[in-house]
């Protein structure tokens, strides 16, 4: 095989609760990605459908994660990556690290699957740092193994795979950009002990509520008194969405990554899509263009659209 064209899905990373260390694959959006090989020891890229993001490697998530790829292959190969990107930059849908996940995958593919999944996160995690100044995994794992991840550390790399039942994600992306190196920039650097209590009894109670289809317990859990309240005043309306789609059904929701998209959990299709019209209400009240999706739990990460 020479050529190879996936699907780098979208992801939503912290679950509210779970900053750095919870992170869910979707359904929707989802970036295409074309890796072929190469027989000289380079990455090439293209950006197709963005052309404001870098084509130097080291300076494109999809890049770095190769050329650290490249550094442990004995021989002359390389990649050359056709990006076509779906999934805006600085939305908190994972951008950055659908091209990162997505290219080494590929690339993996091309090598035969020479390198485990633990292998190819912590090549991913470069691309993280390219973007956001630091590595983190939590947008990076679901894009490799699928469906719900717990990154229980990163060093070394253990990452943890929740079942959780079927469940219906109303996302809002409202048309500005936060960057998450600027969305983390505004974090405290200390948590008080009261807080970190109330988080830790979230965390598990999320993990706990996924792993036993316990809806009500997945809604309880979906609450954050750490980031939210330091990151939400970026968001437009943040507080009214939240509280508006949960009186209409919804289990909870939060910030999606960074920000400043939203995102709701609904146990139900007709509900998701309630919350949809009540997003797209607010954000037409106030002028504010903005996409939404009705989606669902993309359990297999990235798949293959052809290869020869
Ligand atoms: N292939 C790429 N895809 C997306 N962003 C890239 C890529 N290469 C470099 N970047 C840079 O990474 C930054 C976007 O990443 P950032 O983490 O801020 O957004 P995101 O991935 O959409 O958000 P989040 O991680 O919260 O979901 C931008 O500065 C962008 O130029
Ligand atoms: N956990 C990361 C996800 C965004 O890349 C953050 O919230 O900063």
């Amino acid at each position: 095989m020479k050529k190879i064209k996936i699907k780098a899905p979208a992801t939503v990373a912290n679950l509210v609760c779970g900053f750095d260390i919870l992170g869910l694959c979707l359904s929707e959006p989802y970036d295409v990605m074309e890796v072929s090989l190469l027989d000289e020891k380079k990455v090439i890229i293209h950006n197709e459908g963005n052309s404001s993001l870098p084509t130097e490697p080291h300076l494109n998530t999809a890049g770095a994660p190769l050329l650290d790829m490249l550094n442990e292959i004995d021989g002359n190969i390389g990649f050359d990556v056709r990006i076509l990107k779906n999934i805006k930059p600085g939305s908190g849908l994972g951008s950055s690290a659908a091209s990162a996940a997505g290219a080494v995958v590929a690339a993996n593919h091309l090598l035969n699957n020479k390198f485990s999944k633990p292998d190819l996160v912590r090549f991913a995690m470069s691309g993280e740092k390219v973007a956001s100044g630091v590595k983190h995994a939590d947008n990076i794992a679901p894009v490799i193994y699928g469906g719900t991840t717990l990154i229980r550390c990163i060093f070394p790399l253990d990452i943890v795979q929740i079942p959780a039942p079927q469940l219906y994600i109303t996302v809002v992306h409202p048309q500005i950009e936060v960057r998450t190196a600027d969305a983390r920039q505004i974090l405290r650097k200390e948590v008080q002990l009261k807080d970190a209590i109330k988080q830790w009894g979230n965390i598990a109670g999320l993990v706990a509520g996924l792993m036993k289809s316990d809806y009500d317990l997945i809604g309880r859990s979906l609450e954050d008194t750490i980031i939210e309240p330091l990151r939400s005043i970026l968001i437009p309306e943040f507080s009214k969405i939240k509280k508006q789609c949960i009186e209409a059904g919804a289990l909870g929701g939060g910030i999606s990554g960074s920000g400043p998209s939203i995102f709701m959990l609904s146990k139900g299709e007709a509900t998701a899509k309630e919350v949809e019209k009540i997003m797209q209400r607010i954000y037409n009240a106030i002028s504010l263009h903005h996409y939404t999706y009705v989606t669902s739990i993309n359990t297999e990460g990235c798949t293959i659209l052809s290869q020869d």
